[in-house]
């Protein structure tokens, strides 16, 4: 017992001295001179010392795990240190934040601290060769063969999620059989999205599961993808929350036109020549599948004939075909991918579509609620609705929540007046006050009724048409990719 005891006292000396000749020579010898008095000091010490060291050198060719390691510490260091150097890459429009020569940072990984060093030593024997910048890592002994591995390759996927997030982004969408691009740069995002704070919350949450959720995929033999279907009435925010989601995971859009595939093959070809870490986006779905499903037997059968009589899905698109790459065989083609659909009539889908397992979440973007309405003048008027004080708040609660208007055309109103936010509330609870009158009184539940009639019949006709160009056989024939 005496004897542990000793050893422990000998030991905590060692590391005692060793902390104490580290922080005299941090401050008082040049860094060649440190960093080689450091190691000879390590390694004299070595059989007591519980720390192994690893040197991640800048080479003059390229050292990914070195360019790695800069951008995973960039991530946090601007919390925790107090002295940085800062850069911008061209073309970028974010800051990177780095360790300053010498500077030291602690990370912890599955529960094992580690500390990095950034040194940078000036060569006084050949001043031509510049100079030589690494990373040091410090790991304990016992820890390093459990963790480094893992460790450095969580650096690795870190520093791939950032470049991805600093990249510039791009929306696809097909046309001429091939997919075309263009900068992505859609301003949308969670903070400015009106919808209750509580159901944005769950969703955010379940994308950061998504996106951490490599492993579970992969031990529960899933394919890593998910499904969303957001649905509700024109004007409450689809599109800008796929665009919110986009911009949360740095993802690439890809929007496909149902309409202008022309084929189940067509669809695998545009589906399987997405990258990964996207968002397949399909928009009305209700609209775009219910096309082929109207192609009757008599109509199918000419067009079989003029497509050298291949099978009927090679020349149509059908839900069926859609549903394999979200669900079927397909499905593992390519990982990391969302697909989202939208839809105004969620009565109208086909219940395959519906049916558990499909889509993961169903998403209903509701007409602007109170809490919706909050983030709205937040943002348009940069007031919060306490401060209009009791009476005009609870005004404009009771008014909303039997408006039964959308975010679009609140928004339109706050827009409009944003000059004046007196003018602009007021307005705004005039508005909200005789919509939710003529709700109370029905005339607006008719006059949507008939607008709906009307609606469906533009869509019959737009459908007729597309179908009828379609037997012209008018489809895009390019497919190159
Ligand atoms: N929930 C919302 N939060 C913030 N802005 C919104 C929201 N809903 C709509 N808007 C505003 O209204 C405009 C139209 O919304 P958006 O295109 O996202 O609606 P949509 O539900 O996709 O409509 P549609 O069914 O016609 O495609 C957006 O540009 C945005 O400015
Ligand atoms: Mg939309």
């Amino acid at each position: 017992m005496a004897d542990m005891k000793e050893t422990w006292t000998t030991l905590a000396s060692l590391l005692g001295t060793l902390a104490f000749c580290q922080t005299i020579l941090r401050n008082v010898l040049p860094p060649q001179l440190r960093s080689a008095s450091l190691k000879f000091l390590k390694r004299a010490l070595g059989c007591y010392y519980s720390y192994c060291y690893f040197e991640i050198t800048k080479n003059d060719g390229v050292n990914e795990l070195y360019n790695a390691v800069q951008l995973y510490l960039s991530s946090f260091v601007s919390a925790s240190c107090s002295c940085l150097s800062l850069s911008r890459a061209p073309n970028s429009s974010s800051t990177t934040f780095a360790l300053t020569n010498n500077d030291c940072i602690a990370d912890v990984f599955d529960g094992v601290s580690v500390q990095w060093e950034h040194v940078v030593i000036q060569s006084q024997s050949q001043p031509s060769r510049g100079e030589k910048r690494f990373f040091t890592l410090r790991i304990r002994k016992c820890d390093r063969e459990r963790i480094l591995d893992s460790y450095l390759d969580h650096i690795m996927d870190k520093a791939n999620d950032i470049r991805r997030k600093n990249r510039e982004r791009f929306l696809y969408t097909n046309s001429h059989g091939c997919w075309r691009q263009v900068p992505f740069k859609h301003p949308s995002t969670f903070d400015t999205l009106a919808m209750d704070p509580e159901r944005k919350r769950d969703i955010m949450e379940d994308l950061r599961d998504f996106v951490a959720g490599k492993a579970f995929y992969q031990r529960t033999g899933r394919s890593w993808k998910r499904g969303y279907l957001l649905y509700g009435p024109p004007g409450t925010g689809k599109s800008s929350m796929i665009a919110a989601m986009a911009n949360f995971l740095g993802y690439d859009i890809y929007d496909l036109e149902l309409t202008k595939v022309r084929s189940n093959s067509q669809l695998r070809e545009f589906l399987t020549n997405t990258s990964s870490k996207s968002i397949i986006v399909i928009e009305d779905i209700d609209c775009s599948v219910s096309l082929p499903k109207r192609l009757n037997a008599q109509q199918a059968a000419p067009r079989r004939a003029a497509h050298g009589g291949e099978d009927r899905n090679d020349n149509t698109i059908t839900l069926s075909g859609l549903l394999n790459f979200t669900d079927g065989l397909w499905s593992c083609c390519g990982s990391e991918r969302i697909f989202v659909f939208t839809s105004n009539h969620i009565e109208k889908l086909d219940p395959a579509l519906l049916r558990s397992g499909r889509m993961d979440m169903h998403i209903y973007m509701s007409y602007c609620s109170y809490p919706a309405l909050k983030i709205l003048l937040r943002n348009y008027l940069d007031i919060e609705a306490e401060d209009l004080g009791e009476v005009v708040a609870s005004e404009l609660r009771e008014a909303v929540e039997k408006a039964n208007m959308t975010p679009a055309d609140i928004s339109e109103v706050l827009i409009k007046n944003r000059r004046n936010k007196g003018r602009a509330v007021g307005e705004l609870l005039e508005v909200l006050k005789a919509r939710a009158e003529r709700n109370e009184n029905g005339e607006l539940r008719e006059e949507c009724q008939l607008n709906e009639v009307e609606q469906e019949e533009q869509e019959e006709q737009e459908k007729r048409a597309l179908e009828s160009s379609e037997d012209g056989s008018d489809f895009d024939d390019d497919s190159s990719y």
